[in-house]
């Protein structure tokens, strides 16, 4: 894996931005895309940027089950706020978190298939999740339901009033999906990261840190700040 390392998440976010403009430069047109407080500087690069994605294809790894798309702390909303509003995709793919879930994954799957990821980005939880691929789920899956763990629980609560209220499940890509994407980048910031990223790196191949499974796709770059490189 190609990694790089920053100073921050604001340059993080500008080497990530070089790296998406790169690719779309080489004909990418389906790019997978992340939540949560990671890509927000990469994100940012691109609302700024005078880069028209209107010809793209955007798919989400995924969305928090029981929340309906408008909810303020959906990851419908936050692509919406992040992205989305500034700059419009073709098509956006986000799973429905109020979808029947056999349903729902069908129709996800179906989805990845007719559009393969060209550039999947990434973020990593705490515990190496990748998506909401906790530790433990099989690298063989593609999208389902995971019931996220206290820890995820306890890391997303931030956004939400109450512990109680941060979704207990979620509809998440799967990991096998998630590697038939040709290129991925996964951004990683802070110390709190900083063994998740050396598990990914450098840790045993198991289903244990999910994240480690990248260490076998041929074209992945990580991009982290110092602090989460603090244990390399
Ligand atoms: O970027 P954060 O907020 O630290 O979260 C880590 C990862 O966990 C998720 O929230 C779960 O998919 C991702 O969106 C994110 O990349």
């Amino acid at each position: 894996m190609n990694v790089i390392i920053t100073k921050d998440k604001v340059e993080a976010g500008k080497k990530a931005f070089e790296l998406v403009e790169k690719a779309i430069h080489n004909d990418a047109s389906v790019l997978g895309l992340a939540t949560g407080s990671t890509p927000e500087t990469l994100y940012k690069e691109m609302r700024a940027s005078n880069t028209d994605y209107s010809n793209l294809i955007s798919i989400n790894l995924d969305e928090y089950k029981g929340l309906p798309a408008d909810h303020p702390q959906s990851y419908h909303t936050f692509m919406q706020e992040n992205l989305f509003n500034a700059k419009p995709f073709k098509k956006s793919f986000i799973p429905d978190g109020l979808g029947d879930e056999e349903d729902e994954v069908k129709r996800y799957n179906k989805t990845i298939e007719e559009y393969p990821i060209d550039l999947q980005i990434l973020g990593i939880g705490t515990n190496a999740h990748i998506g909401f691929n906790e530790p433990g789920t099989s690298f063989l899956q593609e999208t389902h339901v995971e019931k996220l763990t206290e820890a995820t629980i306890n890391a997303n609560k931030r956004y939400f009033k109450s512990e109680e209220d941060v979704p207990k499940y979620a509809f998440s890509m799967g990991i096998k999906s998630i590697l038939s994407a040709k290129k991925i980048l996964l951004m990683a910031f802070g110390e709190n990261k900083a063994e998740a990223v050396y598990n990914m790196l450098n840790g045993p191949i198991t289903e244990q840190v999910p994240a480690s499974i990248l260490q076998t796709h041929n074209d992945v770059t990580v991009i982290i700040d110092e602090a989460a490189a603090s244990k390399l």
